[in-house]
């Protein structure tokens, strides 16, 4: 693993992490760091273990009987993969954010109120101004301000993957993760999500799995490749595209395989 440059805090530690879906062992001792208030990319072949590595960040495999983890996670110092660990509370401060908008069917302010109320009690008014600064947030307020009790579900799919964003954001989490948040998406839809990545990372830690080599280099200041569930290498975006260490990367970065 190549260490990104030490200045940097880590919100992320992932260290020897083994995951199994059932008899399949799908990540392969993974060792990796997540650097707080950075974009760092996974990419890689189809069935490589992208976004099983990033559905460990979150425990969301835990919905999931027979899938299992080994090793730790930690997130600012705590192991999450402690089975004592509150996974509510933990998916509130992790958000995801997964390839088709997934919003809730109702109102568009009530998917931002839905997922604050569970964890705060909040005023009309602190609840009106806490929808509004989630919309701004993800970009979307101008659009939607004069049509707030609309079904999220009458969005566009751009608009309502920004809508699934500003749900994310509402609960204030400190990391986002995004498994390839602009898939069903068209160019502009998709140029809008990648500005925003840009805008939030001042803000949150991103964690994003893309397909698409030039999302990954316009989005990420790190890039993770990865290759059948083990990462094969990991630095900054620069070097990964510019100058890759193994020729597996390059071959993959420049077309040649995947
Ligand atoms: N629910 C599951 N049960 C069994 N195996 C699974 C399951 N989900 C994924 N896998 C396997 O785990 C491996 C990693 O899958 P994963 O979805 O993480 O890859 P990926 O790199 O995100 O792929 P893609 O780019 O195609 O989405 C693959 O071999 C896949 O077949």
């Amino acid at each position: 693993m190549s260490e990104p440059a030490i200045d940097t805090k880590n919100a992320i530690e992932v260290r020897n992490l083994q995951f199994y879906y059932g008899g399949f062992h799908a990540l392969k001792s993974v060792n990796l760091n997540i650097v707080e208030g950075k974009v760092t990319a996974f990419i890689g072949p189809s069935g490589c273990g992208k976004s099983t590595l990033l559905r460990t960040l979150n425990r969301m495999y835990s919905l999931y009987p027979g899938q299992r983890a080994e090793g730790t996670i930690s997130f600012y110092g705590q192991n999450i993969l402690d089975p004592k660990q509150d996974l509510n509370l933990l998916r509130a401060r992790i958000g995801m954010l997964f390839q088709k908008p997934t919003p809730f069917p109702m109102s568009i302010y009530d998917n931002i109120a839905f997922g604050v109320k569970l964890y705060e009690k909040l005023s009309r008014s602190e609840m009106d101004e806490r929808v509004q600064w989630a919309l701004s947030k993800a970009a979307l307020w101008t659009e939607v301000k004069d049509k707030l009790k609309q079904s999220g579900l009458s969005l566009s799919g751009g608009q309502q993957q920004r809508l699934c964003i500003a749900r994310s954001v509402a609960v204030k989490p400190s990391v986002l993760l995004l498994d390839e948040p602009t898939a069903s998406l068209d160019p502009i839809s998709t140029g809008k999500i990648e500005e925003l990545v840009h805008e939030l990372k001042k803000d949150y830690t991103i964690a994003i799995v893309t397909h698409n080599m030039q999302q990954a280099a316009r989005c990420s200041d790190y890039t993770a490749y990865m290759y059948l569930g083990e990462l094969m290498e990991y630095g900054a975006t620069e070097q990964i595209f510019f100058k890759p260490k193994r020729t597996e990367t390059e071959d993959y970065i420049t077309g040649r395989f995947g």
